[in-house]
């Protein structure tokens, strides 16, 4: 189910439609990218069994001793690989961290490309061996799927259909599990203490799995919360801050935030799984010329997908 404002589109129409129909889900996707910023899709060929045992790994691994979960936790990674305890990511502007910990995987680089140097290997999370491959099955389903999805955007933006396809192969995009725990003591926690801050995601598109619980929303244009209701099976997709750079706000990447649950529910777990598709380092990010104009003109200075990462990690706190 989705919400009024953000379209559901089945992806299934796409990969294996009629040309009619890829270009009917091209237009509509683009035109969801560039009113709300975010869409839901279905028929994405991630099947339910898959989803179920992510979500069984996901809280198993947050459920192992904290001594075991730091074992794990590198600070030369900036939290790009394995685990990042509470306390150590804020939104942008913000001042108190997240109420969160989590676990991220990285590209898995196999075919020789030399683009391997420039990733930290996986950590191995060795007390859960299942957990290192579902996850790493997941990257490759979301990384696929998010393929065929800039595929379309390309066609929206006049572009070749295969334009993103040779920054992406092998692109430094994030797996990120992520547990938002249970706030045992309300009344203790600064006030301004939240799940996830109100923020924008740094990188092209993020595909998400429908979390486990409520909490998701995402700010009209009207200046408006709204929740987004997925189901457990759906995906949720958004515009990053590297796709919104690329096409010079045309494409909306949009703030969201993940709020506290009510009272009742408190003491209550969130787990969530979003994926985060990046580029190769070298991508560059100069907005198109085709999206300036005299209405429109040049918002952003050139960088290249690399740049603009390490600005962000550090604006975020996790790189030093
Ligand atoms: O947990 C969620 O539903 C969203 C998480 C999110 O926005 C993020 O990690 O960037
Ligand atoms: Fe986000």
């Amino acid at each position: 189910m989705s919400t009024p404002y953000i379209p559901c589109l089945d992806l299934g129409s796409y990969i294996n439609g009629s040309e009619e129909e890829r270009k009917k889900f091209s237009d509509e996707l683009g035109r969801a990218f560039n009113d709300s910023g975010f869409v839901t899709i279905t028929n994405h060929g991630l099947s339910q069994d898959l989803i179920e045992k992510l979500y069984e790994n996901i809280k198993a691994a947050f459920a192992l001793p904290l001594e075991t979960k730091r074992k794990y936790e590198k600070p030369e990674l900036a939290g790009q690989r394995g685990y990042t305890s509470a306390g150590k990511e804020t939104a942008k502007g913000a001042k108190t961290p997240d109420l969160k910990e989590f676990w991220q995987i990285g590209q898995e680089v196999t075919d020789g490309d030399p683009v391997k140097n420039e990733y930290p290997d996986n950590e191995i999370l060795e007390e859960l061996p299942e957990f290192n491959a579902v996850t790493g099955s997941i990257y490759k389903k979301l990384e696929e799927n998010g393929t065929h999805l800039l595929r379309a955007i390309a066609t929206y933006l006049e572009l070749p259909i295969n334009y993103f396809d040779k920054h992406v192969h092998n692109g430094n995009s994030i797996l990120r599990g992520i547990h938002y725990f249970p706030i045992e003591n309300p009344e203790i926690i600064p006030d301004d203490a939240v799940r996830a801050g109100a923020h924008e995601d740094i990188n092209l598109i993020t595909l998400l799995i429908g979390a486990s619980a409520d909490g998701l929303e995402v700010l009209t244009r009207s200046n408006e919360w709204l929740p987004i209701k997925a189901h457990h099976t759906d995906i949720v997709v958004n515009v990053g801050d590297m796709l919104q750079r690329l096409t010079n706000n045309k494409l909306k990447s949009t703030t969201h935030r993940v709020v506290n649950p009510p009272r009742e529910l408190m003491k209550t777990s969130r787990f969530s799984v979003p994926f985060f598709l990046h580029p190769r380092s070298d991508m560059d990010l100069t907005s198109l010329p085709s999206t300036i104009d005299a209405e429109h003109p040049k918002l952003y200075s050139d960088m290249t997908a690399g740049e603009y990462l390490d600005e962000r990690l550090r604006e975020i706190g996790l790189k030093k």
